[in-house]
Parts: C-alpha cells; sequence; structure tokens
C-alpha cells in the first residue's frame, strides 16, 4: 500500500480562498475590513520569513495588515505597551506576538497581554478554555489545520481512535480537545508514555507533534491509519551535499507512507495550512467583534 499525500499546500490555497470571499462580503454588507496586527521581536531568519507570509497573505485576501518590527532589546513593558495599544484600536481585530521571543521577555506575560477578543493564535487562557468547551472564537491555528485536513480526508471522525504525540500547549492539548469535540476516542501520548508503538498501532488517526525528528517509526503505524506529521524539524542532509540541511517531520515518513492510508508530508502539509488558520480567526474575531456568527467554514 501507498498512502494518499495530504497537500496541505493546496487545501491551504481553497481555505484562502474561501477566508478571501468572507472578507469581500464582510466589506460589501457591513463595511468591515479585518486587521491582523503582527509583532515580531528581533532577527531570527525563520520567525522573519513566517511574518513576512503572514503580512503578505493577510493582505492577498483582503484584509489590513499592521507590522511592527522591535529590535531584539526591546523591553518587555515596551511590547505590552504596544500590545495594550493595539488592544484599544477599532481597526486591529487580531494580534500575534511571534514565537520564540527573546529570552528576557515573558512569553506568557505577553500571552495575558492580549485581548482574548482579539488573541488570533488562541493562546489566552480564555480561548483555551472555549475551545475545550467549544464556545464560538478563534481556535489554536496548528490543530485547527490539522482538523481541518483530517475532515476532508475521512469525514466523519466520531469513534475514530485518535492517538496525539506530544501534549504541548499550544499543539498536543487543543489537538486532543478539537478530536474529542469530533467525537473521536483520543489518547495522549507523551515523554512518559509506555510502549507507544502499541498505542500507535490501534489507532486510526495519528497526530505526531512531538519536536523530535522521525521519532514515529513506519511501522508503529496501522495499515490504513491517516498520519498528521504536525512535526517541522531542520536537520543535517549530507546527502545534499557538505553543510546542507532538509525539513523533515515528527514521523519516517518514507516507511510510514508504505503503511499509511494518507499522510500530511514536511514541507508542505500542515505548515501552510497554520497561516491560512490564522486568517481564518481573524475573521472569526472581526464577526464575533461585530456582533456576526463566525462562518461556520473557518472554524471547528
Ligand atoms: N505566534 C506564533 N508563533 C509561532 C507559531 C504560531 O502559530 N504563532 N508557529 C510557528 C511558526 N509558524 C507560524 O508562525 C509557521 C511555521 C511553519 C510554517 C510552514 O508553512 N512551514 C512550511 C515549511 C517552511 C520552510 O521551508 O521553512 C511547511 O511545513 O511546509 C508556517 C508557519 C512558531 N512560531
Amino acid at each position: 500500500m501507498t498512502a494518499k499525500i495530504i497537500d496541505g499546500k493546496a487545501f491551504a490555497a481553497g481555505l484562502r480562498e474561501r477566508i478571501a470571499e468572507h472578507v469581500a462580503r464582510l466589506k460589501s454588507e457591513h463595511g468591515i475590513t479585518p486587521g491582523l496586527a503582527v509583532i515580531i521581536v528581533g532577527h531570527d531568519p525563520a520567525s522573519q520569513v513566517y511574518v513576512n507570509n503572514k503580512a503578505r497573505q493577510t493582505k492577498e485576501v483582503g484584509m489590513n495588515s499592521f507590522k511592527y518590527e522591535l529590535p531584539e532589546d526591546v523591553s518587555e513593558d515596551e511590547v505590552l505597551a504596544l500590545i495594550e495599544e493595539l488592544n484599544n484600536r477599532d481597526d486591529v481585530n487580531g494580534i500575534l506576538c511571534q514565537l520564540p521571543v527573546p529570552k528576557h521577555i515573558d512569553e506568557n506575560k505577553i500571552i495575558n497581554a492580549l485581548s482574548p477578543a482579539k488573541d488570533v493564535d488562541c493562546f489566552s487562557p480564555e480561548n483555551v478554555g472555549k475551545v475545550a468547551i467549544g464556545l464560538p472564537g478563534p481556535v489554536p491555528c496548528t490543530p485547527l489545520g490539522s482538523l481541518m485536513l483530517l475532515r476532508d480526508e475521512l469525514g466523519d471522525l466520531s469513534g475514530k481512535n485518535a492517538v496525539v504525540i506530544g501534549r504541548s500547549n499550544l499543539v498536543g492539548k487543543p489537538m486532543g480537545a478539537l478530536l474529542l469535540r469530533d467525537s473521536a476516542t483520543v489518547t495522549i501520548a507523551h515523554s512518559r508514555t509506555q510502549d507507544l508503538p502499541a498505542i500507535c498501532a490501534a489507532a486510526d488517526i495519528i497526530v505526531a507533534a512531538v519536536g523530535r525528528p522521525e521519532m514515529v517509526k513506519g511501522d508503529w503505524i496501522k495499515p490504513g491509519a491517516t498520519v498528521i506529521d504536525v512535526g517541522i524539524n531542520r536537520v543535517n542532509a549530507p546527502e545534499k551535499g557538505e553543510g546542507k540541511t532538509k525539513l523533515v517531520g515528527d514521523v519516517e515518513y518514507s516507511e510510514a507512507a508504505k503503511v499509511a492510508g494518507a499522510i500530511t508530508p514536511v514541507p508542505g502539509g500542515v505548515g501552510p495550512m497554520t497561516i491560512a488558520c490564522l486568517l481564518a480567526n481573524t475573521v472569526t474575531t472581526a464577526c464575533l467583534a461585530n456582533g456576526l456568527t463566525p462562518p461556520s467554514d473557518l472554524t471547528a
């Protein structure tokens, strides 16, 4: 068996088209242009690429983009003051601070300073709670993107055995909550889990979000299972030449693809969904801020 490759890049492009249609309707019917503010602190090259992609894609779907590039040595108080200013602006419906931030800035203080109504990453405790109990609001971007790919691939997830590997606040825990909301039978595995291969062997769905290159082996996977690889790990690639690197996921892709029914590649799988879902969340928060029901196809 060779797995179907789930094309996250193509799915994300389709999602952005739908977002653009919703944005056009918000403008023409309600006079609302959603706005997304992105804050980046320092010069991490990967973060700069992600932030530039976020700004470009925000504009492409017809929304307003506001980018704040702060120096590496900016004080925590200055970042918090900027967030406070953005919290109070009517033309800003979504705010995010690109992670990681430099060590002298407390990530939790940043997250707690964001107005939950504009927290389009869905990192705040209030929004995490809403996700858990199924109230309207933003949904963590990478888990939402993974869920959309799973629903597209499998349809109804009810009763499926789903194993999420990783228990981070950003991916593992919200992914578990979303799968549970879709009535999957959810196991969250982590570094203390015993006999992970046996747990994976019973899974109809595996979501690998552990941050360790190729940790999930092909022979752990049940034939026909759907595998969502959230990992994006840069590793050395001597086969490409001296000093070269490549991106790999948390799953041993080539072996897993021989067994799985469907699998996301890295790159081109979940990654592109993260930014598309950020735009979807900005439409959601813009709707909620204006007393409108968010489009159901952009949320969980
Ligand atoms: N405030 C946030 N910070 C960070 C987040 C986040 O969701 N919110 N996630 C990551 C970075 N990230 C978005 O911000 C992100 C990472 C990767 C991709 C992506 O499309 N990856 C490509 C490969 C890209 C490459 O070649 O390097 C892929 O998987 O195909 C998009 C967004 C950490 N920080």
